[in-house]
């Protein structure tokens, strides 16, 4: 659904160097810190931003829906005005499913969008996107600036969407949670370059981190170990093999099921 092939971006002071393949009907997820080119990876993806080098390969505009940071509509608009604009847009824009979507999510259609709270607009931007019935959606950070149980109620509303537009989603988020609980493919990304690639599930079967003192750290098999980070009480180690360390180091505390425990180390810790 999305080819991107040694795609080069360059600021004054950050490169993007990255190739990814997005297969149909597959939620992928980005999750990286701030400033490690989530952003720009979208924006060079849209076209927004014109790239140095590389092949970008995506569907025609008609069938993306987007989120991104800004909407790109003057925030002296109405919802009302945003609905002309994206009928004019959208070929299958459905107005009927952006007013149930506006009246779900309290959204009222006679105010500036300068007005709304930072989760209003996070939440209208969700429904811009999913009410054109796109095949694929590229979403950077949409749940930013929402609570707990909206996050949830989005996550839901995506999930929904799969299911019934047999759709394709590109997803980041700073909330390894949302990914985790959304995600069948995860890319993590530091300074501009892919650091991991992983199914979730394999990350949550196979995937664990050790928790050890220094005494047994020294004394473990380091041959499963990807990454090490050290802790105040030892090291945080970082294993694609948990269960062969909790075969045959049963004592061992291992920390399993959890992207949140992974990441730190993946993005701190030291290459073995
Ligand atoms: N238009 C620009 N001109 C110069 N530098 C830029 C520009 N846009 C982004 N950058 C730089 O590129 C780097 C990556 O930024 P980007 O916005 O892609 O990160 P991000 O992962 O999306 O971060 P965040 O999670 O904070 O949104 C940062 O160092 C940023 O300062």
């Amino acid at each position: 659904m999305i080819h991107i092939d040694h795609l080069k971006k360059s600021y004054d002071s950050f490169t993007l160097e990255c190739s990814l393949d997005i297969p149909k009907g597959v939620i992928t997820g980005i999750i990286g810190m701030n400033g490690a080119g989530k952003s720009t990876l979208f924006k060079s993806i849209l076209g927004i931003n014109p790239i140095d080098e590389g092949n970008i390969q995506i569907p025609d505009k008609q069938d993306i829906g987007v989120v991104l940071s800004e909407t790109g509509f003057s925030e002296f608009f109405t919802v009302s005005d945003i609905t002309s604009i994206l009928k004019c847009t959208y070929k299958r824009f459905d107005e009927d499913l952006f007013h149930s979507y506006c009246q779900r999510f309290d959204i009222p259609l006679d105010k500036k969008t300068r007005t709304f709270s930072t989760g209003m607009k996070a939440k209208l931007n969700i429904i811009i996107a999913l009410t054109h019935h796109a095949k694929l959606l590229i979403l950077d950070e949409p749940t930013a600036g929402l609570d707990v149980l909206t996050r949830d109620e989005i996550l839901d509303i995506l999930r929904d969407y799969m299911e019934q537009e047999d759709c394709t989603i590109l997803i980041s988020s700073h909330i390894s949670s949302d990914l985790e609980s959304l995600c069948d493919d995860l890319y993590v990304i530091d300074h501009g370059q892919i650091i991991m690639h992983e199914e979730m599930d394999t990350l949550l079967s196979l995937f664990g981190v050790l928790k050890v003192s220094k005494e047994d750290y020294d004394n473990l098999d380091k041959d499963y170990l990807l990454e090490v980070m050290k802790e105040p009480f030892g090291y945080s180690c970082l294993t694609n093999e948990r269960q062969f360390y909790s075969e045959n180091y049963p004592t061992i505390v291992i920390e399993q099921n959890h992207i949140d425990t992974m990441i730190p180390i993946l993005l701190k810790g030291e290459r073995l």
